[in-house]
């Protein structure tokens, strides 16, 4: 299986800071990735640095054999925080449209193709029925799936996310969950959660982040690492998903 994003020996600092230390990563094609770990420990720093949002101080970093920039329009992206001035009703329509910014041929106005694939996007996450609703009179849930269908707009070939299921009830971070596993038919996912039970029903490998990055592709990462990661007690993470086209618990290289 193609590689689609490759880290080699990537360091990272903010000023004087260390944040990463020499991560190795290599994701598959159509592979579903979860990044656990403490907090600060550098996983949106991570996630930054393969959108080419923030350059490493050492090593190097392929996205679909190119810079981290140059293959930002394969790349959908769902930040971890995202606020809504209350003072600027945007509808959902407006919100998903934004996604295809970096792929409008005029800065000024939106083509046809350009709402044909928004209007993809919702019907992607079950929101048309919201489109011409405000951002503000969303739930959490719902304002989550505009956000992914933001980042779907562009037709991207992998996801990333960031704790899409931070400040979300159980129950609508369920449904956001059964969308990832849906959308995983057509695309990769890099997906950051503390959610443990989610990791262990859906990714195929996960990845340990403090500082340095450890992979668990194989067996399942057991509760004494969770633990010497991040300094308390954690149920343990299994991860026996099958990857398309190859056994369980296979290796995706
Ligand atoms: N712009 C910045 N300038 C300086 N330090 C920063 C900046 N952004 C993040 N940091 C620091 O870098 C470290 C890693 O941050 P990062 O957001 O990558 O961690 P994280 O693992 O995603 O944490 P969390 O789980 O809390 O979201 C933290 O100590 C954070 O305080």
């Amino acid at each position: 299986m193609a590689s689609c994003i490759r880290l080699h020996q990537v360091s990272f600092r903010y000023g004087a800071r260390p944040i990463l230390e020499n991560i190795d990563l290599e994701l598959k094609d159509r592979e579903f990735l979860g990044i656990v770990g403490p907090n600060g420990g550098g996983k949106s720093t991570l996630l930054k640095l393969i959108l080419g949002l923030l350059k490493p101080a050492s090593g190097q970093i392929e996205v679909f054999g190119t810079s981290p920039r140059q293959a930002r329009h394969l790349l959908g992206y769902v930040p971890q925080f995202a606020t809504f001035d209350s003072a600027f009703p945007i509808t959902v329509r407006d919100t998903v449209l934004q996604g295809r910014f970096g792929c409008a041929t005029s800065r000024w106005r939106y083509t046809a193709a350009d709402r044909a694939a928004a209007e993809q996007a919702m019907a992607r996450t079950d929101i048309l029925d919201l489109q011409q609703r405000s951002m503000l009179e969303l739930s959490g849930g719902q304002r989550q799936r505009v956000l992914i269908a933001r980042a779907l707009a562009g037709n991207p070939r992998i996801l990333l996310l960031d704790e899409p299921t931070a400040n979300i009830d159980p129950h609508h971070g369920e449904s956001i969950f059964s969308l990832l596993h849906r959308l995983h038919d057509q695309l990769g996912i890099v997906l950051i959660s503390h959610d443990m039970g989610f990791v262990t029903r859906c990714v195929h490998r996960v990845a340990c982040l403090n500082r340095t990055l450890v992979c668990h592709a194989h067996s399942p990462v057991d509760s004494a690492e969770l633990e010497a990661l991040y300094g308390i007690r954690l149920s343990q993470v299994h991860h026996d998903t099958q990857l398309p086209g190859q056994p369980p618990n296979g290796d995706p290289s």
